[in-house]
């Protein structure tokens, strides 16, 4: 069953409509049902547009977003915020969860805030749940629409926008729609929760409720029909084994309460029979060797996030973003000429250690975002998809935790922890771009439960 894409715009002169239009074409291209929408606008100089109006229940009913907005003082326009507020009662009941979205927008000025419209509607797409996908950071369509990964900006002082542009927002839609028929491969928000839904991902109502997650590792996705570009992998035949998904946690830090986030992250993965890679990046000037790093630690190559389905990155903040070492080993990760890089296309989020409450623990994950679309990741952030989420300080955009609270995560933060954990691998086996071929025994980590919070904790070694 083909997925259901909702294509929701604001547009007074017409610029952001007409690339909503092409966004939608693009994803119909796919086989999704698609449904172009626009947002209710009393002013004078509102645009007479045909299309209907979108409700809130539009956001619920559809497996992926097109958010469109036009650029007014560089954020989304008001009619367009008053449009997400509205979603309210949904967002509050977690229904709004797990929805594959992309923004658009559209402004005079080249760098008249535009940049800054997509990331504030990622902050609110976080906030509800989903998961946030930008443009192909690879593809030559990108780049001649100026570049951005962060979805389509477009420029509109001429009136409408140009014909690279009219391009990408058609291969955003398309992108926007095959990522989501793998993240809901059977179409599922249409027919409401199907019960094994609740055991695979959060739909709909994401990770809430002490339910939400068994044990079992869920079914794999269904095999692409395309690879990525740079893949070669063929998909598995019917009744071929299936690998375990994979997992790798990279993290730097000189405290062990960064530690023991990225343990925990990787414990409940284990713990849901992934296989995990749990990796250090070293700090500046300290050479890579085992007294640093810790007997059982090991540093973090490519090759750990070539061979993941699915990533987590976390760092202490450092004036507000993550610490110097693990944002280089992150862009050593971007896309080259040549290749679409190893994050490309799985889903991948951060977690952080700050000095005090407020000192970067929203940012230094905004931040981190930003960079992972560039490498073409998809970005699955908690929002608020479970109740660790607010017990640990209610930070929709990855686990923090404050050193004035204490040298130690407290049990609420490693339960937000092991939840990331759990639900970005969730993630990374719908997305797994070869969901194919038995591992190489070496590979696979068999499931244990959760090891003890603390530096000795046992997920040290993995693979
Ligand atoms: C109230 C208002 C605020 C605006 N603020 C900005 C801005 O901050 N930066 C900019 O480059 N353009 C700004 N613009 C221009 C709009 O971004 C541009 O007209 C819009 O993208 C047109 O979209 P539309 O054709 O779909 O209505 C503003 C326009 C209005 C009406």
């Amino acid at each position: 069953m083909s997925p259901t894409i909702a294509v929701i715009y604001h547009s007074r002169r017409g610029t952001v409509r007409a690339l909503a239009a092409l966004a939608a074409e693009g994803a119909r291209e796919t086989g999704a049902e698609v449904r172009l929408l626009r947002v209710a606008d009393d002013a004078a100089s509102a645009g007479d547009w045909p299309e209907r109006i979108a409700e809130p229940e539009d956001v619920l009913h559809a497996d992926g977003l097109v958010l469109a907005a036009p650029t007014y003082y560089g954020m989304v326009s008001s009619p367009f915020k008053r449009f997400l507020e509205s979603t309210s009662p949904l967002w509050g009941q977690g229904l709004l969860a797990d929805r594959v979205a992309t923004c658009v927008t559209a402004s005079t000025q080249r760098h008249g805030g535009r940049e800054a419209t997509l990331t504030s509607l990622h902050h609110t797409l976080t906030h509800w749940g989903c998961w946030v996908a930008g443009a192909d950071p690879g593809d030559p369509v990108t780049l001649a629409a100026g570049g951005t990964p962060y979805g389509l900006v477009a420029d509109n002082s001429k009136g409408m926008p140009g014909a690279a542009e009219q391009t990408a927002a058609r291969a955003l839609g398309r992108r926007l729609a095959e990522l989501t028929a793998r993240a809901h491969p059977e179409g599922r928000r249409l027919r409401g929760p199907a019960p094994e839904q609740r055991t695979v991902l959060a739909t709909p109502g994401g990770l809430r409720g002490a339910g939400a997650v068994s044990g079992d590792l869920p079914p794999a996705a269904p095999p692409s029909t395309a690879p990525p570009p740079g893949t070669s992998a063929a998909p598995p035949g019917p009744g071929m084994p299936l690998r375990p998904v994979r997992l790798t946690v990279v993290y730097h830090g000189e405290d062990a309460a960064t530690r023991i986030l990225a343990q925990e992250a990787a414990a409940a993965a284990r713990a849901l029979g992934a296989g995990v890679r749990l990796r250090c990046v070293a700090r500046e000037g300290a050479s890579r060797d085992a007294d640093w790093l810790g007997p059982r630690a090991t540093p973090a190559g490519a090759e750990d996030i070539a061979w993941a389905d699915a990533v987590l990155f976390g760092a202490p903040a450092r004036l507000g973003a993550l610490a110097a070492p693990l944002l280089e080993f992150i862009q050593s990760l971007a896309p080259t000429d040549t290749a679409p890089g190893p994050l490309w296309g799985k889903p991948a989020g951060g977690f952080t250690v700050v000095p005090t409450p407020h000192a970067g623990a929203e940012t230094a994950l905004l931040d981190l975002g930003h960079m992972l679309l560039h490498t073409g990741a998809v970005l699955v952030p908690p929002g608020y998809t479970d109740p660790s989420v607010e017990a640990a300080g209610g930070n929709p955009y990855g686990t923090s935790w404050s050193l004035t609270e204490g040298p130690l995560p407290t049990p609420e933060a490693t339960a937000a922890a092991a939840h990331q954990g759990r639900r970005t691998v969730l993630a990374g086996d719908l997305l797994r771009r070869s969901p194919a071929m038995a591992p190489a025994p070496d590979l696979v980590t068999p499931p244990t439960p959760p090891g003890p919070v603390g530096p000795a904790a046992s997920v040290g070694s993995t693979v």
